[in-house]
C-alpha cells in the first residue's frame, strides 16, 4: 500500500471512528432489530415507575459492576446517562444497543457476543453513592440517608471490592446476557468511568422455589411480599429519589470448609431454620409463623437467640434480599475456596439495613462460618417513566 493510500484509509477509517462514537454519545436513534426476530420472550418491560431488578422475582444470574466516576463535568455524566438509558431499553427487550453498519474497517457497534439470544428477563438497575455527589460539587442534592454504611463490629472490608460512585446491576437469567450488556455499557462510557469493582453470582431454583446459598439453606423466606415489598423498599419523599430505592451490596465470603464440618444440628441452630424443608425450628413448613417466644418442654428458646433468624427478625424491620451465591476460584492465602454470597438488599432507608447489621454484630452463630470482605451503597433512581424520560433526570434537572 502507498503511504499516500495508508494516510487516506486511515483518515477515512478516523472519521468513522469519531462518526461511530459521536452517534454513540448523542444517542442518535437507529430502527432497531430484535436479535432474534419474531420470537422475542422472557423480557421485563424497561419503562415504568421503578427501575426493575428491584421488586422484580430473581433471575439466576447477575453481573454486578461498580464504577469510579473519570470526569466531573456534570454535562459529560448526563448524556453518559441519556445513552445508558437508550442502550437499557434496547439491551432488555433483546435487541443489541444498536444495529450494525455495514463498515467493516470500524470496530463494530455492539460486542455481539449475545447476537442470536432472547433477553433471559434481563434487568438493568442503576444507582449512585455518596462518592458520586461529592466528586461532582453537588452535595446538596445528595439525601441526608446517603452515607458510607459504617464499621460493623467483624468488618474485614478490602477496597477493591468496596467504594466505587455508580453501580450497574445486571440480572439474567442467562450469565452471558448480562455480561454482555455491563460489557456494552461500560464500553460506550470508557472515557467518563473506570471499572472499580465486579462480581458475578448465581442462584438456582426449580419453579419459583426458594433458592438454596452455599450453605444449603433456602434463602429469602422471610423476604416481604406484594404491599409489604411495596413499603419495605420504595423512597417516598417527595424529591428526586421518590419511587427509587438504597441498594446495599455486600460481598460476604462463606468459610464453606469450616461449615462442612459442622454437624446438622449447629447448622440448623445457627439459622434457626430446618435445613431440609427451610421451616422454623419447631415447625413443619417453609412458610410457618416465626414464634421468637416459643419454648420447648425444658423452657428453652426453640429458635436459639443467638441464631441468625432469631436476631434478624427481633429488630422488627424488614428488608428485600436480593442475594445470590458466588465461586470465584481458589483463595490464593488459605488454599480454600474462594465463595460466599453476593448480598444484595433493597430499602427506602438505609437505617433499615443497618440496624438488622448491627443487631447480627458479634452475636450472630453465623459469624464464625463469615467474613465480610466488600460494601456498597447506592441511591437507586426511580424508573423511566417512557422514551422522553431518562435514568437520573428528577436529580439532573435540579442542577
Ligand atoms: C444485615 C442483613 C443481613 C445479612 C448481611 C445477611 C447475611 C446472610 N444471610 C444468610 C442466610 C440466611 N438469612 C436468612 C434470613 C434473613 N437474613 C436477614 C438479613 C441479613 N442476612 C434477614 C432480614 C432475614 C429474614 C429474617 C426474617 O424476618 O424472617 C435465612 C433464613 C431464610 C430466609 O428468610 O431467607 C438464611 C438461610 C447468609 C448465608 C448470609 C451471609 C453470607
Ligand atoms: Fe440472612
Amino acid at each position: 500500500m502507498s503511504d499516500q493510500h495508508s494516510q487516506n484509509a486511515r483518515r477515512d477509517f478516523l472519521k468513522q471512528a469519531t462518526l461511530i462514537s459521536a452517534s454513540l454519545m448523542a444517542g442518535t436513534t437507529y430502527a432497531l432489530e430484535p436479535r432474534v426476530p419474531s420470537q422475542i420472550k422472557n423480557l421485563y418491560p424497561f419503562f415504568g415507575t421503578h427501575q426493575q431488578g428491584i421488586a422484580s422475582p430473581a433471575q439466576k444470574q447477575i453481573y454486578f459492576m461498580v464504577l469510579d466516576l473519570h470526569t466531573h463535568d456534570i454535562k459529560e455524566i448526563k448524556d453518559m446517562f441519556k445513552t445508558w438509558t437508550e442502550y437499557s431499553a434496547n439491551l432488555t427487550s433483546g435487541k443489541n444497543v444498536k444495529n450494525y453498519g455495514s463498515n467493516a474497517y470500524v470496530p463494530t457497534i455492539d460486542t455481539g457476543e449475545a447476537d442470536g439470544l432472547n433477553p433471559h428477563n434481563l434487568t438493568l438497575t442503576f444507582g449512585i453513592s455518596p462518592t458520586f455527589f461529592e466528586k461532582l460539587g453537588i452535595t446538596k442534592l445528595k439525601p441526608k440517608a446517603l452515607n458510607t454504611l459504617p464499621h460493623f463490629p467483624r468488618d474485614q472490608l478490602k477496597e477493591h471490592y468496596s467504594g466505587g460512585d455508580i453501580c450497574i446491576q445486571a440480572c439474567a437469567d442467562d450469565p452471558q446476557i448480562a455480561f454482555h450488556a455491563v460489557r456494552n455499557l461500560v464500553r460506550v462510557a470508557r472515557s467518563k468511568i473506570t471499572m472499580r469493582w465486579s462480581q458475578s453470582g448465581f442462584n438456582s431454583f426449580e419453579n419459583g422455589d426458594t433458592p438454596r446459598n452455599l450453605f444449603g439453606f433456602k434463602d429469602g423466606t422471610g423476604n416481604p411480599q406484594g404491599e409489604a415489598l411495596n413499603e419495605t423498599v420504595w423512597c417516598s419523599e417527595n424529591d428526586w429519589l421518590k419511587n427509587g430505592s438504597y441498594l446495599v451490596a455486600r460481598r460476604i465470603q462463606m468459610h464453606l470448609e469450616t461449615w462442612d464440618r459442622t454437624n446438622l444440628n449447629g447448622q440448623e441452630e445457627t439459622f434457626g431454620r430446618h435445613r431440609d424443608s427451610g421451616a422454623p425450628l419447631g415447625e413443619k413448613k417453609e412458610f410457618d409463623a416465626v414464634d421468637l417466644e416459643k419454648k420447648d418442654e425444658k423452657g428453652n428458646v426453640v429458635i436459639p437467640e443467638i441464631s441468625h433468624l432469631h436476631l434478624a427478625k427481633k429488630t422488627g424491620l424488614k428488608i428485600l434480599r436480593r442475594s445470590f451465591s458466588y465461586a470465584s476460584g481458589v483463595d490464593p492465602k488459605t488454599g480454600q475456596f474462594d465463595a460466599g454470597l453476593l448480598f444484595i438488599s433493597f430499602q427506602k432507608d438505609p437505617a433499615q439495613f443497618i440496624t438488622i447489621q448491627n443487631s447480627l454484630g458479634n452475636i450472630d452463630k453465623m459469624n464464625e462460618y463469615i467474613t465480610h470482605i466488600g460494601s456498597g451503597l447506592f441511591a437507586c433512581f426511580a424508573g423511566v417513566k417512557d422514551e422522553n424520560d431518562y435514568l437520573g433526570k428528577a436529580l439532573f434537572d435540579q442542577i
